[in-house]
């Protein structure tokens, strides 16, 4: 626990109460009778499996979602919050992870973008300027307010819509996995702007799966399962090892094997399946099908030579901006090289599109579910889209039995349980994430690209998906993009690091450690 978190007021009396909050959505209960006190110069952790609940409680706060009963109470008085600018007038502000800001506006235009101030009806330039500075002062961002968001690094991007949220006159800040998708340097930084966030008086929710995060920077923890508060914790009972126990709902032991986490940190991958399947299964069939990137160059990327072997989990790593995404981007077909070949087994192939990635068996599927979730369609349709082609060739006939069938096995694989005839939607978001996860499952393919494939999915979840993905490398090659050193311990035999561009480093088995990664990627 940082210094500052150990040093600050303990907080008083609650000034919010959410008393037994319930809500239905059709027949699933998403909250069931929710007891909440949050008081000032606090942060209140919140965890939990999928879809237990705690973003339909984060949108009761934050004025999107009307409970069936229960009330909110704000020192002292039942308030009714119908919508978020209602929310907003009590000063509840939720920022939900998509909350991104405008490139072409300054940082100042972005921080009061739909809140300006005014003087006799007149915007107050000056009175911007000053609000934007005092945000900006508060999260510890340190740029000019008159230069443009899109010149921001991505955790200054992200600093900037915490400040953009605290310049609404906000008491309570609801954070909804504030750090998704950042290297461990920035999301610490992330965490700092909280923890000053809070010594200014405010009171913070913070939703993550990121249980160190939530163990580092909590006061108090509150654990929700199927819709109803499982535990609550404070002070110095907070620790990751208690916060996995509440989400597991019994102590922690080995899921796979041998411990590969921090000391700290229980017991959720090993990497020894991956290594005996990659000795015994993996080397007949793998000098066959292994993929071979050769010279690769492109905007960022510069002569990117590796193998991944058929059999092998592979990881590639890197900081935001050294070219790893550019690196997805081609093995997915979606960008083309600048120059390189790309060699699957014995052909080398030129992927000029998903979809033609897609005829030679390669596969990818992004954490950024806003780029390859089908939000209006069933899950169904979600899993079987990459399939579809595959199964039923050109002759276009879907036999839908058939489809059925084989959705089903791959969500079973991934515990998604249920009707797969629903809308996406209708699922939490770490449960749409192990839905996507399903449709390279069902396609079966010879190459799967997992970019960030455990974003938002729980922790007991994380370690099955991880089991899942070491168990299919057997007879393919496996890609494993992810900026988490617990994820690339916990699955890969093998890590390219990517470093301005280039290859830093190989890493093999148990050299792939936290240092090495972190070490090979700054
Ligand atoms: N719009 C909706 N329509 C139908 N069901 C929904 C809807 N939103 C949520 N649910 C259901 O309510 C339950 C709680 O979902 P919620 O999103 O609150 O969970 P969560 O704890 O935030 O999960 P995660 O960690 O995966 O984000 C789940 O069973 C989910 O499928």
């Amino acid at each position: 626990m940082s210094e500052e978190s150990q040093n600050h007021p303990t907080g008083g009396a609650p000034w919010l109460s959410v008393r037994g909050a319930a809500k239905s959505y059709g027949g699933v209960r998403a909250l069931r009778g929710v007891d909440l006190d949050l008081s000032s110069n606090q942060v209140y952790g919140i965890i939990g499996p999928n879809g237990a609940g705690k973003s339909t409680l984060m949108k009761v706060l934050g004025g999107l979602v009307v409970p069936d009963s229960g009330e909110i109470v704000i020192e002292g008085v039942p308030v009714s919050l119908q919508n978020p600018s209602v929310a907003l007038s009590h000063g509840l502000v939720l920022m939900p992870q998509e909350m991104t800001v405008v490139p072409e506006f300054t940082v100042s235009q972005n921080i009061n973008l739909g809140n300006e101030p005014t003087r006799f009806g007149i915007h107050s330039r000056s009175a911007s300027a000053a609000r934007a500075q005092e945000a900006l002062t508060k999260v510890g961002l340190e740029v000019e307010l008159s230069v443009l968001a899109s010149s921001l690094q991505p955790v200054e991007r992200r600093l900037l819509m915490l400040a953009k949220a605290l310049a609404q006159n906000t008491r309570l800040l609801i954070l909804d996995e504030p750090t998704a998708g950042l290297p461990p340097a920035m999301s610490r930084q992330v965490i700092d702007a909280v923890l000053r966030l809070r010594s200014h008086g405010l009171t913070i929710v913070y939703v993550s799966h990121h249980l160190s995060e939530v163990a580092a920077l909590s006061d108090h923890v509150v654990c929700i399962r199927e819709g109803a508060v499982s535990m609550r914790l404070s002070g110095q009972e907070i620790s990751k090892d208690t916060l996995i126990q509440a989400i597991l709902g019994k102590p922690t032991e080995p899921v796979l094997g041998r411990s590969v986490v921090s000391p700290a940190g229980g017991s959720i991958g090993s990497r020894s399946v991956a290594r005996s399947r990659s000795g015994a299964g993996g080397g007949d069939v793998g000098a066959r099908d292994d993929l071979t990137l050769s010279n690769i160059s492109g905007d960022r990327l510069r002569e990117v030579n590796f193998t991944a072997r058929n059999g092998e989990v592979t990881g590639i790593t890197g900081l935001l901006g050294s070219g790893v995404s550019e690196l997805v981007a081609v093995i997915s077909g979606s960008t083309r090289p600048l120059a390189g070949r790309i060699r699957l087994g014995a052909s080398e192939v030129v992927l000029r599109s998903p979809a033609d990635a897609l005829s030679h068996g390669i596969g990818t599927v992004t954490g950024d579910r806003s780029r390859s979730a089908m939000l209006s369609r069933t899950i169904r349709e979600n899993v079987s889209v990459t399939a579809l082609r595959r199964w039923f060739g050109r002759t276009g006939i879907i036999r839908r039995p058939v489809e059925r069938s084989r959705v089903a096995d791959a969500l079973a694989s991934l515990s998604v349980i249920g009707d797969a005839e629903r809308p996406l939607t209708a699922l939490s978001g770490g449960n749409q994430q192990r839905v996507l996860v399903s449709r390279l499952l069902a396609a079966d393919l010879r190459v799967m690209v997992f970019d960030d494939p455990t974003v938002g999915v729980d922790i007991a979840s994380r370690a099955e998906l991880w089991r899942e993905l070491q168990a299919l490398a057997s007879g393919r090659v496996i890609l494993v993009a992810s900026a988490e050193a617990e994820e690339l311990i916990g699955v890969c035999d093998r890590v390219i690091c990517i470093h301005n561009g280039e290859v830093s480093q190989v890493l093999e088995g148990d050299a792939i450690t936290e240092h090495a990664l972190a070490r090979a990627t700054s």
